[in-house]
């Protein structure tokens, strides 16, 4: 049986989604890695799987798998293709569902105007929950790498991000130190490392080099991320628009304890069918 999918994108990070409410998907690492390849297979940054709610108090639960095979708990580009995606498959008529992930519960809000809000849940910012390995909770941790002494923010969104504050995005080392950060043993299950700039109380800027898929021209996550860190370190206001490579993402949150809300658009590219994926 051939496995039908749609490609949808996030401000250009990349999925392939698939329907697994009816029939079970239950792909092998490699058939991820084929997938996402770009020559060989569709080609995405994430492979998204909507499954039957595994809770009476959820609609469906969200499975989020990178470009390399690896699972994560959390993708808000993700999300707000995947709120797209159930209402263009006519699997609920709401405009508000709830979706559970391996680490978080998300609700996706579809707006009037086709974009999607989505409440990212709390950040988490104890070292246990990230997961990191520190002592105890810091504001901007430091690190030796490469002779140097970096200085990043820490956190969850229900994945473990660092956030790095520098002077010009365009020149920021994203590929270079992104990958060295990412696996240090300071992160035991790695991190999704953020540059950020800083352009004016209301506006950052960013690139995301993502675990599992590198350098995106958009991620979800790492936009609440950074917009929370530079809101800690009292650099930006409760609301922020945070431009990415692929587009700009607009961001609130109420401080410490609070969830944050992510807004933005959701497109459909195409649909298909995998024709050798057989189960
Ligand atoms: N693109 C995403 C995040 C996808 C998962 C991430 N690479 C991880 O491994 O945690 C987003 O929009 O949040």
């Amino acid at each position: 049986m051939r496995q039908s999918f749609t490609k949808m994108h996030g401000l250009g990070n990349d999925f392939v989604v698939i329907d697994a409410t009816r029939r079970p998907f239950v792909p092998s690492a490699d058939d991820l890695r084929r997938i996402a390849d770009r020559r060989f297979g569709v080609g995405c940054d994430q492979i998204l799987v909507v499954e039957p709610a595994s809770a009476p108090d959820i609609d469906f639960d969200y499975r989020i798998y990178n470009a390399d095979g690896s699972e994560s708990g959390q993708c808000g580009n993700g999300a707000r293709c995947l709120a797209r995606f159930v209402r263009d498959k006519k699997l609920s008529e709401r405009d508000t569902i709830r979706v559970r992930t391996q680490s978080s519960v998300l609700v996706l809000q579809l707006l009037a105007d086709g974009q999607v809000r989505v409440d990212m849940g709390a950040p988490r910012f104890e070292p246990a929950d990230i997961p990191m390995l520190a002592t105890q909770r810091e504001t901007r941790y430091r690190h030796e790498l490469d002779g140097a002494t970096l200085e990043f923010g820490a956190l969850s969104m229900g994945n473990p991000h660092a956030v790095i504050l520098v002077d010009d995005l365009d020149t920021a080392p994203v590929r270079t130190l992104g990958p060295r950060l990412q696996t240090q043993a300071i992160f035991p299950q790695q991190a999704n490392v953020g540059f950020m700039q800083i352009v004016d109380r209301d506006t950052l800027r960013l690139r995301v080099y993502e675990r599992g898929a590198g350098e995106t021209l958009a991620c979800g996550s790492g936009a609440c991320a950074a917009a929370v860190i530079a809101r800690l370190w009292d650099r930006v206001g409760k609301a922020v628009t945070v431009q990415l490579p692929g587009g700009s993402l607009q961001i609130e949150w109420d401080g410490e304890g609070q969830p944050v809300f992510m807004t933005g658009p959701a497109s459909t590219v195409f649909t298909g069918d995998l024709e050798w994926f057989n189960q």
